[in-house]
């Protein structure tokens, strides 16, 4: 263990924070993990291994699994949070009585608090005040991060520090941390994807090709963008690994828990089968009722997100959908190159435009 050993917290006993502390711990930092389920502590700690979210992959054994957390945020110098949206207030305001103003504090969450509207950087800021804050994302699937399959992810933060850490501690072989100063973008793409994740699993389980991946993807791409420039996010954001990478991965991916909501859901289970059935959180289905809430409030143009909230509550079935979105407004491909308001103009003036 060398004298610049970083010492590293992690918040959550799920497959992500497990796969986070163990590349911290690969990486030769001294790693603490907290979760509230002490059975849970107790294997980790004996078997190296979490039974009940990544059960088929081993730990790095110097990962100190606690269910006190005094005792994994002592003298800590990272703290990583990896708690799904709806707890996290809760966990971080928990943790609140051991945390300093010299702690890095960096978000794992692809979420957004249910009536804040808030992304979790901005929950940390509310409840600490404090300037090193930053945010993880990218194409970052657990199981294969535990797995050391080859892997990158974004930090985001405006601060430098926490930026430069968090690239040393998780930075390894197997693990590539890139950096942005766009957390608002970074963060926005994170959660924004899971909502196409579901409409991509849904359009698998219906039996439907490439080409309409593809073309759901990329108008996903646009539309994400589209939402987080309102938003006052930067648009080049969405090319980078948390947009474009993230939104690959998981509308393509059998591991990930958004899209197999979705492709429960094209198969005919209800919204509550398919939460139950999954176990774990997608926090897409959460993501795209607030995001439509927000995007119509701000006059945003989002017909995949409103579309998916229409199957998902409102009981239309996924074809019907996928059909009107078909007919939908004819529009432009790169609205940064060609403004949508200029095609809907030309078509205006050529008569045949239908509001
Ligand atoms: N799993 C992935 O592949 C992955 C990858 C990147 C980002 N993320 C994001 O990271 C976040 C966490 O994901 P995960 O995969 O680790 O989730 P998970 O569902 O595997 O685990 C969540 C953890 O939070 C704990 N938790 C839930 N409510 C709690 C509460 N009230 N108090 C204390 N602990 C509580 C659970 O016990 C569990 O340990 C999510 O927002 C997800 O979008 C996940
Ligand atoms: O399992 P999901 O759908 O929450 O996705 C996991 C990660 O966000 C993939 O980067």
């Amino acid at each position: 263990m060398s004298e610049q050993q970083i010492k590293v917290a992690v918040l959550g006993g799920g497959s992500f924070g497990t796969a986070l502390a163990s590349i911290a711990a690969d990486n030769g930092a001294r790693v603490r993990q907290w979760m509230r389920d002490a059975a849970l502590v107790e294997q980790i700690n004996r078997e190296h291994r979490n039974g009940r979210y990544l059960p088929n992959y081993a730990m790095n054994p110097a990962v100190e699994a606690s269910t006190e957390m005094a005792q994994v945020l002592e003298d800590a110098e990272l703290v990583l949070i990896a708690i799904p949206s709806k707890a996290f207030r809760s966990v971080v305001q928990t943790a609140k009585p051991w945390l300093k103003p010299e702690h890095i504090l960096v978000s794992t969450t692809k979420g957004i608090e249910q009536d804040s509207f808030l992304l979790m950087s901005q929950v940390l800021e509310q409840e600490t005040g404090f300037t090193h804050i930053g945010v993880i994302a990218g194409p970052n699937l657990a199981s294969e991060i535990a797995d050391k399959q080859l892997t990158a992810t974004v930090i985001a933060s405006y601060d430098a520090l926490t930026r430069t850490r968090v690239q040393q501690a998780l930075g390894c072989g197997y693990f590539r941390v890139y950096a942005s100063n766009d957390r608002h973008g970074v963060e926005l793409a994170g959660a924004l994807k899971n909502i196409y994740a579901i409409a991509a699993g849904m359009a698998a389980a219906l039996g439907m090709g490439e080409n309409t991946r593809s073309m759901l993807m990329t108008r996903a791409l646009a539309e994400m963008s589209r939402f987080a420039v309102v938003q006052g996010a930067n648009p080049m954001t969405f090319l980078g690994l948390a947009g474009v990478g993230d939104l690959i991965v998981t509308c393509s991916s059998n591991l990930s828990r958004n899209y197999r909501v979705g492709y429960a859901l094209g198969k005919g289970d209800s919204l509550e089968q398919a939460v139950e059935s999954l176990g774990q959180v997608a926090e897409g289905v959460n993501t795209v009722r607030l995001v439509c809430a927000k995007a119509r409030e701000a006059g945003v143009y989002m017909p995949l997100a409103e579309g998916l909230y229409k199957v998902l509550f409102e009981g239309v079935p996924a074809r019907d959908m996928a059909g009107y979105l078909m007919l939908g407004e004819q529009s432009s491909d790169v609205e940064f190159i060609l403004p949508r308001e200029a095609v809907q103009q030309a078509h205006r003036e050529s008569g045949e435009w239908r509001e």
